[in-house]
């Protein structure tokens, strides 16, 4: 049976341990980062990203954010380096965002947010598929983006273009053609640590690789966002904002850096 959540007081955060016992596991994400605490590992592989535009399919409302979904049945999207072992595909790439600019990452950076945080998520090509591995310790690789207010953010706008077309929950739309490497800052620096999905099942998979430099989006993107809606069609409407998780307990963690 698949269990209702959401992010609001009676199916938010703070009640998902009741259905996924995972929500305290011992390397939930996602976490507060404080640089100062972070290892500089010198062992640590540069990031190699590699996607095709080609591989964009669709742009799906979940009712929880939207994603850009992949076809990843060939290696042509991938990332590999930095701190995982062999290939991963790219599977999908969503995001979580405030209300207000003064909220919406998931990740902090020294009790810092951001008003929205990329994610861009990876399956472990050892495993036949993303479903086989999303319950692997070694099965997803995640690269996070902040998004800082600033410029409007030219790469961002195709994907807020296609917003207005998926307004509801359960709408799906042909994205084609978008290589989601314009959306990266011009530096891979990352901090990476062992954690998990962030929304549930809260899957303890995801080697987390949460970038150091943000990019930039407009009040006015930020609006795009807040246009979507967590409710369906003929369901009393719901602005689809403030769908992030607060950061988790580290229960002892290492939070490694690539760079110094
Ligand atoms: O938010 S992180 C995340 C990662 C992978 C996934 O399949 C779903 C997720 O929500
Ligand atoms: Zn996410």
């Amino acid at each position: 049976m698949s269990h209702a959540w959401g992010y609001g007081p009676s199916d938010g955060p703070e009640t998902w341990a009741e259905n996924f016992p995972l929500a305290s596991g011992p390397r939930q994400s996602p976490i507060n980062i404080v640089p100062k605490e972070a290892q500089f590992d010198p062992s640590l592989k540069p990031l190699k990203i590699r996607y095709d535009a080609r591989d964009a399919k669709g742009i799906l409302n979940n009712g929880h954010s939207f994603q850009v979904d992949f076809v990843d049945d060939t290696d042509s999207s991938t990332l590999t380096g930095g701190p995982i072992s062999g290939t991963y595909r790219l599977k999908q790439f969503h995001f979580h965002w405030g209300a207000s600019d003064e909220r919406g990452s998931e990740h902090t950076i020294n009790g810092i947010t951001f008003p929205c945080e990329l994610h861009l998520v990876h399956w472990n090509t050892k495993y036949a598929s993303f479903g086989e591995a999303a319950d692997k310790p070694d099965g997803l690789a995640v690269v996070g983006v902040f998004l800082k207010i600033g410029a409007a953010n030219p790469k961002l706008q195709k994907v807020l273009d296609a917003l207005d077309a998926i307004k509801t929950k359960g709408k799906q739309n042909v994205f084609a053609n978008f290589d989601p490497k314009t959306l990266l800052p011009g530096s891979l620096d990352y901090w990476t640590y062992d954690g998990s999905l962030t929304t549930p099942p809260l899957l303890e998979s995801v080697t987390w690789i949460v970038l150091k430099e943000q990019i930039s989006v407009s009040p006015a993107q930020m609006a795009k966002f807040r246009s979507l809606l967590f409710t369906g069609d003929g369901e009393p409407l719901c602005n689809m904002v403030d769908n992030f998780r607060p950061p988790q307990l580290l229960k002892g963690r290492r939070v490694r850096a690539s760079f110094k």
